[in-house]
């Protein structure tokens, strides 16, 4: 497989222009759209004596271009949230868009379709075909879509995971960390409008978690890529613009620019039923 490619393009994230209200049109500002929401998004599992609220009415937005933490205690929801949110389950109530697209209601091609085409994952388990190179693994899932990927895209892409130097390496011969970087660089090759990375650093040693979490804030701050991640670890959402908690399927705080510390101590004024002690 050819892996020469020419010089990347610089691409800034998209922005919306919206009218500044009581400027009577004069005025505009650029403001960052919605790569995801929800509304008053429910989820709740089993009935009777088993039911459990995952999600209480959550309302939230991942901005365009920015790197978003999801915290919370076990249990609270996070990864419930994060399916729902990404088309991977169905909701019980309230609604969930990728960009314009409403998700509930969707039929399940349009749903394989719409996750396809616009989400990218990055899970704890990196899930790498062991047969095939890191650049095969990479332009997988566009090759079974039957879509060339942007050459100048892709070198950016492996240039900014760092991975120039192993395209041609099997999962077997790459550690841990490069291993996430391969997934990283993956879920980055299609361009889709978001990623969800679910407890990405959880099966690395603390160097390679904060290299793969180094690459995911570049992919935000340089790609322009949305990056959403759900993290046990104050140390990863410490790398996120923003965290946003959980406790008890609810959102109970948030802290922008965050860094391990804030992130410890909000931490600990929420117990597993988000009362604030
Ligand atoms: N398939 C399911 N059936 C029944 N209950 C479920 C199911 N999946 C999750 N739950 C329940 O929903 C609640 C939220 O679970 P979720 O996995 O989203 O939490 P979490 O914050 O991601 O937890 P953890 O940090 O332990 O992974 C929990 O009480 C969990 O037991």
């Amino acid at each position: 497989m050819d892996t020469t490619v020419a010089d990347p393009v610089r691409q800034e994230p998209t922005a919306v222009t919206t009218t500044i209200p009581g400027t009577s049109g004069r005025g505009t500002a650029h403001a960052p759209a919605a790569a995801a929401s929800a509304t008053e998004l429910t989820k709740v599992y089993g009935e009777g004596e088993t039911k459990v609220v995952a999600l209480d009415h959550v309302s939230v937005q991942f901005m365009q271009g920015e790197f978003t933490a999801i915290m919370g205690p076990s249990g609270s929801g996070k990864s419930t949230l994060m399916h729902c949110m990404a088309g991977l389950d169905t909701v019980s109530g309230g609604s969930s868009r990728i960009g314009e697209t409403e998700l509930t209601g969707l039929k399940d091609k349009k749903l394989t379709q719409l996750r396809r085409d616009k989400v990218g994952f990055v899970f704890q388990a990196f899930n790498l075909l062991p047969t095939l190179n890191a650049l095969e693994n990479i332009t997988l899932p566009m090759d079974i879509a039957g879509r060339k990927p942007d050459q100048q895209w892709l070198q950016r892409v492996v240039d900014t995971v760092g991975l120039s130097g192993r395209l041609k390496h099997r999962p077997s011969q790459l550690s841990g960390g490069q291993q996430q970087r391969v997934a990283v660089a993956r879920a980055l090759a299609a361009r889709p409008e978001i990623i969800f990375a679910d407890e990405p650093t959880g099966n690395l040693d603390s160097r390679s978690g904060a290299e793969v979490l180094g690459f995911l804030r570049n992919s935000v701050r340089e790609l322009g890529q949305t990056v959403v991640m759900v993290t046990h670890d104050a140390g990863a959402a410490a790398y996120a613009d923003r965290v946003v908690f959980l406790a008890d399927g609810r959102i109970v705080d948030e802290l922008r620019d965050p860094n391990a510390e804030h992130i410890l101590d909000l931490m600990k004024r929420f117990d597993a039923k988000g009362r604030v002690s």
